[in-house]
């Protein structure tokens, strides 16, 4: 745990990059390496804010020979996992496997998965679940399309997502969560939510989790917030009590951005 420069933080921030379908496992590496290039250049202090990256799953195999070759403090973990452990599950990749691989995180639920895979909250519940058997920390993904923003409805389905997808999980699982509150019509459109509204979600999720498991429970868990997130709008998203971190997509590709928004403590303190 740590504080943060302005002192709201008693969690670890966590800026997460998700590369989507992006970079071959040879790209991958020259990215790593850039990325902690800048990063030491910088002489980024990982454990006061923790970085991992979500690259695609034929990339995981060099980044974790980079990472433990090179001792990089780069976190970093899979897009996607199968809710089985193993068997005849044709493209489907086991938790196992990426615990293997040494991966930390699992993204869990990503929009792109309910929408363009059809996942639905039966089958993210039970990809939670294998996520905690294989060691594996799920970054749980929510948030409202446009329409039900637009009616006024966002704040009830994304907690209606979270309650579903935690279903019958124990206290001591979700106390290590993470969840990133993703507004669907804020992804990849340049249309991010604003601060108040980050906050108003995050707020929102951890009294969930409050009603659910209490208080020290909800303290624990990291709430990230996605969708169009840049270094120009990182700093006042990541100054809100209680945004714990952000999940990058397409500026997380770019080094020098990712990097800055890495650094967002340093923004705050200069501007
Ligand atoms: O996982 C990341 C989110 O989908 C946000 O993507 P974006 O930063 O390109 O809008």
């Amino acid at each position: 745990m740590t504080t943060s420069t302005n002192g709201k933080f008693d969690r670890t921030p966590l800026i997460a990059g998700n590369w989507k379908m992006n970079m071959d496992h040879v790209q991958a590496i020259t990215l790593l390496q850039k990325l902690e290039w800048t990063l030491s250049d910088a002489r980024h202090d990982f454990s006061r804010v923790e970085v991992a990256v979500f690259p695609p799953f034929t990339d995981l195999r060099g980044v974790q020979t980079l990472v433990q070759g090179d001792d990089l403090k780069v976190a970093y973990g899979g897009q996607d996992l199968s809710q089985h452990d193993s068997g005849a599950y044709t493209g489907d990749i086991s938790g196992q496997f990426l615990a293997r691989l040494g991966c930390r995180y699992v993204l869990v639920g990503h929009s792109e998965r309910r929408t363009i895979h059809g996942e639905t909250d039966e089958v993210l519940n039970a990809k939670v679940q294998a996520a905690y058997r294989h060691g594996l920390v799920p970054v749980l993904c929510v948030g409202e399309g446009l329409e039900v923003r637009q009616a006024g409805n966002h704040v009830q389905h994304t907690l209606a997502q979270v309650r579903a997808d935690l279903e019958g999980l124990p206290a001591d699982q979700v106390d290590r969560l993470v969840i990133a509150y993703e507004p669907v019509w804020a992804i990849g459109t340049g249309e991010v939510a604003g601060p108040a509204d980050a906050q108003e979600m995050c707020a929102a999720i951890r009294a969930e989790i409050a009603a659910l498991y209490g208080d020290g429970v909800a303290a624990g868990v990291r709430l990230l917030y996605g969708g169009s997130v840049k270094a120009a709008n990182a700093a006042a998203i990541l100054n809100e009590r209680d945004v714990d971190g952000v999940l990058v997509g397409g500026a997380s590709l770019d080094v020098a951005e990712f990097a800055n928004i890495v650094r967002f403590e340093h923004h705050l303190l200069t501007n």
